[in-house]
């Protein structure tokens, strides 16, 4: 029975992936600018069992939808947003096991700074944190970080293989591990011979120096990857540990799925080694009944244009500009290709009728509702039709979806031999079923290794 990997999936924002769901009188999300909030959700999950916490970010406003931002900014879809990774020493203070993954875009910023940042937060967590790569899909990011618009979809993947290059030099290569020496009577704290420049020209990147901090338990995070165009795919092959997807259904999942695993293998990399979680969002209570009539309730707070606002900003489609009952069609932008393919040529086309019945709670992905062993039934059927290795948890209210799941469904699926009992603290990447807490051969970043 293989085990099924749990992350909560998160963002430093009010409403994620359920457009209105803030007005519910349980819902918490408005609590996002508090700390306590961050720990106490964080303890949830770590007592409960989860993997990891995962937080998607943006760095734009949503304002495809109408031309405009205002249906975003009123539901507060995905705005306000905080910066997802300053909460995170909070939580790995207050927490053993629960990892991190943390979503930054690697198209606005320097790969020197980025890796100081993820290297410390892999110090101040003992090696809990993973990096979601993600290239950004949003125009209204892309103008106000200084461009007249998105650097093209396939030459910001261009750009990522760069990017993690220089990453790898500096997390892997400059730093030696018996570099910091601390010998007092010497007075010596770091030997200078064991640091090391990593000399970097290439085409969008010069970084000549050594990396600024000394070696942290993982070296090189977790590296995660959201984005399953073909392009995106290509970048996953070589260099993602772990994989995030999303679909409306089994097949159009799978698709993705063996294509990944079928390029992954292509590389000389065991494809069960890379580890894919899906998007689905659970609506659980004691009995199939109660969890439907939650369901309803849940169903008649959603705001049709908050979700609109956020599918606008995936795909790059104003749905205002389609008939009610007109099938969407697929063509590339620079936006989310994956998103719209999901929705148009991976299985069927969607209607925005069709689309204001799903999206609305759980965005993306799957709304399951039902008694904890139909949960756990169905998460059952999506490893087995889908071939994922886990789940990224999307909320409707939160933490009241993350709560429930860890009391009704976790101990079902603990009896099913899906979840282990708790388990030793360890890194992120040991957690995950790999063997070191560092890169492991033949990934192309630990060839970097001295
Ligand atoms: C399931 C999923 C989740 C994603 N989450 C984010 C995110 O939180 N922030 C972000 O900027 N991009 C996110 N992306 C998109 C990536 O930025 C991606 O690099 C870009 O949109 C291109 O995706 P594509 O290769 O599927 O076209 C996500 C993509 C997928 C498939």
């Amino acid at each position: 029975m293989s085990r099924i990997y749990l992350n909560a999936f998160d963002m430093a924002c009010v409403g994620h992936q359920s457009a209105g769901l803030w007005r519910h009188p349980e819902d918490q999300g408005h609590r996002y600018t508090d700390v306590k909030h961050w720990v106490e959700l964080a303890k949830l999950l770590d007592e409960s069992g989860f993997d990891a916490l995962f937080l998607a970010d943006v760095l734009g406003v949503y304002d495809v939808y109408n031309g405009s931002r205002d249906a975003a900014v009123a539901d507060a879809a995905q705005v306000p947003v905080n910066d997802p990774t300053l909460a995170v020493s909070a939580m790995a203070a207050a927490t053993e096991r629960l990892g991190f993954g943390l979503t930054v875009s690697l198209t606005y910023e320097q790969p020197y700074l980025l890796a100081r940042r993820l290297s410390t937060l892999d110090h101040l967590t003992d090696g809990r944190v993973a990096w979601n790569i993600v290239t950004s899909y949003l125009e209204s990011a892309a103008r106000n970080l200084g461009l007249d618009g998105q650097i093209p979809h396939d030459e910001r993947y261009e750009i990522a293989e760069e990017y993690v290059d220089v990453c790898y030099k500096l997390w892997e290569s400059s730093w030696e591990d018996d570099a910091v020496v601390r010998d007092a009577e010497r007075g010596v704290f770091t030997d200078p011979a064991k640091v090391h420049d990593i000399g970097h020209k290439g085409r969008y990147f010069t970084v000549p120096g050594p990396h600024l901090c000394e070696p942290s338990p993982q070296r090189t995070p977790v590296l995660f990857q959201a984005g399953a165009s073909p392009r995106g795919m290509k970048f996953a092959a070589s260099h993602a540990e772990a994989v995030f997807v999303s679909g409306p259904s089994p097949k159009v999942v799978r698709k993705s799925v063996d294509r990944l695993r079928a390029a992954v293998a292509e590389r000389g990399r065991d494809p069960r080694s890379v580890k894919i979680f899906t998007m689905l969002t659970p609506v659980v209570a004691e009995t199939g009944e109660l969890a439907q009539a939650k369901l309803r309730e849940y169903q008649e707070l959603v705001s049709v244009p908050g979700a609109f606002a956020l599918f606008g900003g995936w795909t790059g489609v104003d749905l205002a500009e389609l008939e009610v009952d007109e099938p969407l069609t697929y063509a590339d932008s620079d936006a989310n290709r994956s998103a719209l393919a999901s929705f148009t040529t991976a299985d069927r086309a969607w209607t925005p009728r069709e689309l204001a019945g799903f999206i609305g709670l759980g965005g993306r992905g799957p709304v399951i509702a039902g008694s904890p062993t139909e949960v756990a039934d169905e998460l059952e059927r999506w490893v087995e039709e889908a071939d994922v290795d886990g789940f990224n948890l999307a909320y409707v209210t939160t933490p009241g979806t993350f709560a429930d799941f860890a009391r009704l469904v976790v101990p079902e699926l603990r009896r099913r031999g899906r979840v282990p009992e708790q388990t030793e603290p360890s890194t992120l990447r040991e957690r995950l079923g790999f063997s070191s807490p560092r890169l492991a051969a033949p990934h192309p970043g630990a060839a970097y290794r001295r």
